[in-house]
């Protein structure tokens, strides 16, 4: 299957800023590509020359293997943070203004049923609450029935609730075979919902990879912590690695948590106060940037 979307050699330079410096890959269709990384770290502008906002110092982007045309921003959709809404206007006129720019429009009906706007689509667009903003702003993204879906930050300020059901749209999109691009700081998202992850730092894409060749890859060995007291009795013939992490804190890695527990077990060690953690991508996200996601 030939990529939708081939990024090549982007670079970008705002004076003496280079936000982009030589950013490559391609985006296969039918999944969810996320862009991760650390503020400042060029998603935002990679993820704007690839929507035609703004032209790259050089390099290319190829969609379905050619140049893009006028016709691509038909193709694709993107969930703007902060186009300017007319606050006089209701929801659903909103959607019906912005549905006449396009040749081929999505069911109004349908959009208003998926992004769960049925209940405010009378309501003024400056009544809206964050996550009724959001969704409103990702219905505007799906009306042309782009092939193509860009979203930046798509969760942020949305409670747990309609961050659920931002995710469970996402899903959906990929059963019906279209792309998706993100950008996302929750690590939590990325792995929920990206099949391939890039991460990109200062300009750079210093890894990619799906999220469990990247947690496999960068993610580290899983650990038991363990209190110290409980620990006096482990002999120094355990076959694992044993750090000392603080004067109360011993932390045993290896490969297979439940191994571990078996052998303390059959020391008799106290098992009480023990925390397991197996790597996720914050610990790839640390490991390879030195910061967190959110810093
Ligand atoms: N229009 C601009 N003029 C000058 N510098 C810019 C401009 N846009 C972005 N930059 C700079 O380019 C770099 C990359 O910014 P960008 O917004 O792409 O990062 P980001 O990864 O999206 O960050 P965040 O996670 O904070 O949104 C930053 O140093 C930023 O200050």
């Amino acid at each position: 299957m030939h990529p939708i979307l081939e990024v090549l050699h982007l670079r970008k330079r705002y004076g003496a800023v280079e936000a982009v410096r030589d950013i490559s890959f391609h985006v296969e269709p039918g999944i969810c590509f996320g862009l991760l990384g650390p503020n400042g770290a060029g998603k935002t502008t990679t993820l704007e020359i690839i929507e035609d906002i703004i032209k790259p110092t050089s390099g290319e982007v190829l969609f379905d293997g050619h140049r893009r045309t006028a016709s691509f921003r038909e193709e694709v959709g993107i969930q703007f943070q902060h186009t300017s809404l007319l606050n006089f206007l209701s929801v659903e006129e909103t959607l019906k203004t912005f549905a006449r720019l396009y040749h081929r429009p999505a069911d109004l009906e349908e959009i208003i049923d998926r992004c769960d706007l049925a209940d405010i689509r009378q309501r003024r667009n400056d009544r809206l609450s964050g996550g009724q903003t959001q969704r409103l702003m990702l219905a505007l993204a799906l009306l042309n029935q782009p092939r193509l879906i860009f979203l930046d930050e798509p969760s942020t300020g949305l409670d747990p609730q309609a961050r659920r059901n931002l995710w469970d749209i996402v899903g959906q999109f990929k059963a019906e075979g279209r792309t998706l691009i993100l950008t996302t700081h929750s690590m939590e998202e990325a792995e929920y919902l990206c099949d391939k992850i890039a991460i990109v730092d200062q300009g750079l894409i210093i890894a990619a990879g799906s999220p469990a060749e990247l947690i496999r890859q960068y993610g580290g060995m899983n650990s038991i912590i363990l209190p110290k007291t409980a620990s006096t009795r482990i002999p120094p013939s355990l076959p694992f690695a044993v750090e000392e992490r603080d004067e109360a804190t011993l932390v045993i890695h290896l490969d297979e948590i439940h191994q571990g527990l078996q052998a303390l077990m059959e020391m008799d060690i106290d098992l009480r106060g023990i925390f397991i953690h197996s790597p996720n991508l914050e610990d790839v996200f640390l490991h390879l940037t030195g910061k967190r996601l959110r810093e």
